[in-house]
């Protein structure tokens, strides 16, 4: 396990350009993740959209999934309604439900649409509810040690990813908000970190981005901002008990996709310019890196994927 000193969120990127990213990742699939703490302003936003047309542009397939809890939490504010989380998780009443899908799929969606389509015809929006791309089952929380009930909250439990598939064979950039139906027609909130993860595994993508408000994973978070750059999918297993709210998903979601053959899942610090390109095309990424664990005859933890 790797650690480094947190860079300052403030320093400026150099713009990415046309660089050329890493040859053996064209044609492969990358699913981005990017949290509602990393939509912090406009200029950011509009980086992200020129880092994922950027991408295409290279010959990667990005898919990107995303979050939007601090506005669904300040919309909720403003209707008078509680936002409480168990675990990382939103309590989600029927009532909260109607907001979420509001707010996620009625208004970030359609603003990274419109972003990135602002360079051409790309992004084509959809929710997890779609075609049955994403089937959850009602989950509940452990918070220490008993389960305890969230609502509406869904534990994905199966993904029909060709829509997706058909998109990216189009040319296009998928954009799915993470609500999913249940076989009985209910529709469920889930976490963005967790619906990242599962599209992920079931694209066979080769990377897993997830974008977020920090530099990475912190060793000893609150305390110091240490941040762990690398690491495999085992010690991770070991941390993740431990880790606080923000961060238990978004783990735990890295864990199951490079446990499930997802070559890399990577926190990068969405409020840098640009961090998204530079994480995936740049040979030692900003962030913390989880990498499948060693196996016997192999070059090491992750494979060949390894030397990235
Ligand atoms: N070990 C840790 N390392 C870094 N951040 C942590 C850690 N534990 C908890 N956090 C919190 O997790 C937050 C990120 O999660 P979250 O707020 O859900 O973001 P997002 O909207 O991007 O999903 C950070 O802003 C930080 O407050
Ligand atoms: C069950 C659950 O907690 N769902 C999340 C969905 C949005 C999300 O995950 O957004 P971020 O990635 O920005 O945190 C929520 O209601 O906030």
């Amino acid at each position: 396990m790797g650690t480094a000193a947190a860079r300052p969120v403030t320093e400026a990127e150099p713009p990415s350009g046309a660089a050329p990213c890493r040859e053996e990742l064209r044609g492969r699939t990358v699913v981005v993740k990017f949290g509602g703490n990393a939509m912090v302003d406009a200029a950011l936003l509009e980086a992200f959209a020129r880092d994922v047309v950027e991408l295409r542009h290279v010959g990667l397939l990005p898919v990107v999934v995303h979050g939007g809890g601090p506005q669904i939490s300040s919309m909720l504010d403003r209707l008078g309604l509680e936002s409480r989380f168990e675990a990382g998780l939103r309590v989600t009443t029927p009532e909260t439900m109607d907001v979420v899908r509001m707010v996620l799929t009625g208004r970030i969606q359609r603003d990274l649409v419109g972003v990135v389509n602002a360079h051409g015809p790309f992004a084509v929006g959809l929710s997890g509810e779609d075609a049955h791309m994403l089937t959850a089952v009602r989950r509940r929380a452990e918070v220490d040690g008993r389960l305890v009930d969230i609502g509406l909250v869904g534990e994905v439990v199966a993904v029909a990813p060709e829509t997706v598939r058909t998109l990216l064979d189009e040319g296009r950039i998928p954009v799915v908000s993470p609500i999913a139906r249940g076989d009985d027609g209910q529709i469920y909130n889930v976490n963005a970190d967790l619906a990242a993860s599962a599209l992920a595994v079931a694209l066979g993508a080769d990377r897993l981005v997830v974008l977020t408000d920090v530099e990475g994973l912190y060793a000893d978070w609150p305390h110091s901002t240490e941040v762990i750059e690398r690491l495999t999918a085992a010690e991770l297993g070991e941390l993740l008990p431990g880790l606080a709210s923000g961060m238990r998903p978004k783990m735990e979601g890295c864990l199951r996709a490079v446990r499930a053959g997802v070559a890399r899942a990577q926190v990068v610090d969405g409020r840098v310019p640009h961090a998204l390109m530079r994480g995936i095309c740049s040979e030692n990424g900003p962030g913390t890196t989880v990498v499948p664990d060693e196996r016997p005859g192999s070059e090491g933890p992750g494979g060949k994927e390894d030397g990235a």
